[in-house]
C-alpha cells in the first residue's frame, strides 16, 4: 500500500467473509441505479461510499486514485458512489486491487468509510449532478448580494428578537430540525399550505417592508406576498424535499437568505442539482423550479461545493420566504341569523338557478330510478307534489298521477311550462297549497339549499302540513359521504385519490368553503361552483356558487323525527345522497 495513502486501514481477514456479502448486496443496489457492473476490469470503476452524497470530499478521493494511473472523476449529484474512469484497464485494475475493502477516514466528518470497487462497462450517461446549461433548474433565479450585510445583521436582530419573544404577530414553531416563524398565516407542513380561515392578524412584520419591496422591485412577483415563513437553521439542522402547495401560493415564491451559506438540493425524477446559496442571496421560484422541482436542504453540518471539491462548515442560517396566498374566488360567511340566511339563499340559490336555469336543466333530464319506483309505488291517479321539481325532472315520468311541479326559480318554472308540465313559482317554506291535501310529495335536492338547520326543518313541516295523514314524503338530500358500502357515487371524478375514509369532516367554519368540483366534501357548509357554459349562446362564461348544506349520515333522518307527528318510514343512500320515506300520523 502506498504511504502517502495513510488514512487507509485494511479490515480484518476474519471480515473477509461479510466483506462478500456485503460486496453482493452493494452490486445489487448500484445494478438498481444502472450501472452495467462487470466481473474483467474495464478503466472504469463505482467505488461505493466514496460519493459526494457520502460526504467524501472529490479531492481526497483523487489525491488517492491519481496514484494508480491518469484518471478523472465526473462529479455525480448526491450519489453515495464516486466513477473514476482511469486511462487504461490496468490502471484501474491496479487501483481497484489496493482500495478494496479498505477504509478511508473522512476529514470532513472523521468518520470512516469503507471502499468497495466494481467495474462498469461504460460510464453511464446522464449521471451527471449538475445541469450543464447555466447550473440551475429551469426557472430559478438566483440574485447574489441582494442586500448589503449592514441590512443582513439587522434583519437578523430582529428575528432574534422574534424568536425569542411571544407576540400575536406570529407563530413560533419548534420542529424537530429547524424553528420557524409564521407571519400572515401559518404554514401546514402536512399539506405545504395555509388555512384560509385562519389570518394572522398583523401580517408581515414590518423589518420586511423595504426588502419585501426591493424584491417587488425584481418585478418577478405577480402579487404582493402576504404570508412570510422564517427558517432558523442550526448547523445539521434542514428541510425535506418539498413543493410548496401550487393550489395554495401564486405562481412566484421568493427566499432571502442570511447568515450561513447553505447548498439547497433540487431534484426533479431522476435529475438532481445542488444549488449553492450564499448569504444575502435572493432566490426567485418561477416556472418549473416553482412547480416541477421539488426543493430540500440536507441535514448537515457542513456542504461539499465545486462539485465536492471543497468542504465549508455550516453555521445558522435565516431564510425567509414570501408567499401569496390565493384567496377563493368568493368569501362568504356562514349566515348567523335568519336574514342572513334568506339573503344567503336568494343571492346564491334562487339567483343562481334563474341564471343557469337552461345549462342546468340540459344536464338534468334523466330521473333518478329509486324516485320514480317511489313514484310508480303510489296508488294510481294520486295528486303528488314535487317541491323543487326544477325544469321538470318527474314531471312526466308517472302519466297514471296527477303531478304538480313548483319550484322558487321562475327560470326553471318557465321551462317546465315550456314542456307543458303543470308547475308554478313560490317559495318552499310557505307553500299556497291546503293542509292535509295531497297524497304524496317528492323534494328532491331541495332541503340541503336552507341555509340553516332551523330552515332545512321548517322546509320538511311544510311538506309534512300540506300531505294527507298516512301520505308518503320523499326526500333527497346530498351526502357529505359520497361512497357508501364502497362504492363511489357517480359524482366522483373516477381516478380520485383522496379516499373517503381518509377525509376527515372539519367542523364548520366561520366562513363558506369553496368546494372542489368532484371531489370528496370536507366540510358541510359549502359554495359548490358551477361553471357557466352558456358562452356561446350569450357569451357568459361566469362561475356562479351554490350554497349546500351536505348531510351527515342520520342527520335527515334526525331533523325529520325532531318534527311532532313526523314518522321515518325508510331511509337509505342512494348515489351520494341520503334519502328518507316520511308520513305523518
Ligand atoms: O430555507 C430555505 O431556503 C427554503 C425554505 C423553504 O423551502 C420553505 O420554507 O418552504
Ligand atoms: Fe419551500
Amino acid at each position: 500500500l502506498n504511504i502517502q495513502f495513510q488514512q487507509l486501514v485494511r479490515i480484518s481477514e476474519s471480515a473477509s467473509k461479510r466483506l462478500n456479502k456485503k460486496m453482493r448486496k452493494i452490486r445489487m443496489k448500484l445494478e438498481s441505479d444502472n450501472l452495467r457492473v462487470v466481473e474483467d476490469p474495464t478503466p472504469f470503476v463505482v467505488i461505493a461510499n466514496a460519493g459526494v452524497g457520502n460526504m467524501v470530499c472529490s479531492t481526497e478521493l483523487m489525491d488517492v486514485l491519481c496514484q494508480y494511473g491518469r484518471c478523472s472523476l465526473p462529479v455525480l449529484c448526491n450519489k453515495s458512489y464516486a466513477i473514476a474512469e482511469f486511462q487504461t484497464e490496468f490502471e484501474a485494475k491496479s487501483m481497484v486491487e489496493n482500495i478494496q475493502g479498505y477504509k478511508m477516514k473522512k476529514k470532513v466528518s472523521n468518520e470512516y468509510s469503507t471502499f468497495y470497487c466494481f467495474y462498469l462497462s461504460e460510464i453511464p450517461n446522464n449521471k451527471l449532478g449538475v445541469n450543464e446549461t447555466d447550473g440551475l433548474p429551469s426557472g430559478l433565479v438566483k440574485i447574489d448580494n441582494f442586500l448589503s450585510s449592514a441590512e443582513e445583521i439587522k434583519l437578523i436582530e430582529c428575528i432574534q428578537h422574534d424568536i425569542n419573544t411571544t407576540t400575536t404577530n406570529h407563530v413560533t414553531e419548534r420542529l424537530k430540525h429547524r424553528t420557524v416563524l409564521h407571519f400572515g398565516y401559518k404554514f401546514r407542513y402536512g399539506t405545504n399550505d395555509v388555512d384560509i380561515n385562519k389570518p394572522i392578524s398583523y401580517g408581515l412584520p414590518s423589518y420586511v417592508a423595504e426588502l419585501l419591496d426591493r424584491i417587488i422591485r425584481t418585478g418577478y412577483l405577480v402579487g404582493r406576498p402576504d404570508q412570510l415563513t422564517i427558517n432558523i437553521y442550526e448547523p445539521g439542522d434542514g428541510i425535506p424535499p418539498h413543493i410548496d402547495n401550487p393550489h395554495s401560493f401564486d405562481p412566484v415564491l421568493s427566499t432571502v437568505s442570511l447568515g450561513s451559506h447553505v447548498v439547497m438540493n433540487f431534484s426533479k425524477d431522476d435529475q438532481c442539482i445542488d444549488v449553492s446559496v450564499g448569504p444575502c442571496t435572493l432566490l426567485l421560484f418561477t416556472g418549473d423550479s416553482r412547480y416541477l422541482w421539488k426543493h430540500g436542504i440536507t441535514q448537515r453540518k457542513f456542504d461539499l461545493l465545486e462539485g465536492g471539491a471543497k468542504i465549508v462548515n455550516r453555521d445558522v442560517r435565516y431564510s425567509l420566504t414570501f408567499r401569496k396566498v390565493v384567496k377563493p374566488e368568493v368569501d362568504l360567511p356562514l349566515p348567523v341569523n335568519e336574514d342572513e340566511a334568506s339573503s344567503l339563499e336568494s343571492s346564491h340559490v334562487h339567483a343562481v338557478y334563474d341564471k343557469i336555469a337552461d345549462h342546468f336543466s340540459s344536464t338534468r333530464e334523466k330521473p333518478w330510478p329509486r324516485v320514480v319506483e317511489f313514484l310508480h309505488g303510489l296508488e294510481e291517479g294520486s295528486m303528488v307534489l314535487d317541491v323543487g321539481c326544477g325544469s321538470g325532472r318527474y314531471l312526466g315520468v308517472c302519466p297514471h298521477h296527477f303531478i304538480l311541479g313548483c319550484d322558487q326559480s321562475s327560470s326553471l318554472i318557465n321551462i317546465c311550462a315550456r314542456k307543458q308540465f303543470t308547475s308554478f313559482v313560490c317559495n318552499g317554506l310557505r307553500l299556497p297549497v291546503r293542509s292535509n291535501s295531497v297524497d304524496a310529495c317528492i323534494c328532491i335536492a331541495v332541503v340541503h339549499h336552507y341555509a340553516n338547520h332551523q330552515r332545512r326543518t321548517n322546509a320538511v313541516r311544510e311538506l309534512l302540513r300540506v300531505i294527507k295523514p298516512g301520505g308518503k314524503i320523499l326526500i333527497y338530500a346530498w351526502a357529505i359521504e359520497q361512497t357508501c358500502n364502497n362504492v363511489k357515487s357517480k359524482y366522483l371524478k373516477e381516478d380520485l385519490a383522496d379516499d373517503i375514509s381518509k377525509v376527515e369532516i372539519e367542523p364548520s367554519q366561520p366562513r363558506l368553503a369553496v368546494h372542489v368540483n368532484r371531489t370528496n366534501f370536507k366540510q358541510q357548509d359549502l359554495l359548490v361552483p358551477w361553471k357557466s357554459r352558456n358562452f356561446k349562446s350569450n357569451g357568459d362564461e361566469s362561475t356562479y356558487y351554490r350554497y349546500y348544506h351536505v348531510f351527515k349520515e342520520g342527520e335527515l333522518e334526525d331533523l325529520c323525527r325532531s318534527i311532532a307527528g313526523c314518522e321515518v318510514l325508510h331511509s337509505y343512500h342512494d348515489n351520494g345522497n341520503w334519502c328518507v320515506v316520511i308520513s305523518k300520523s
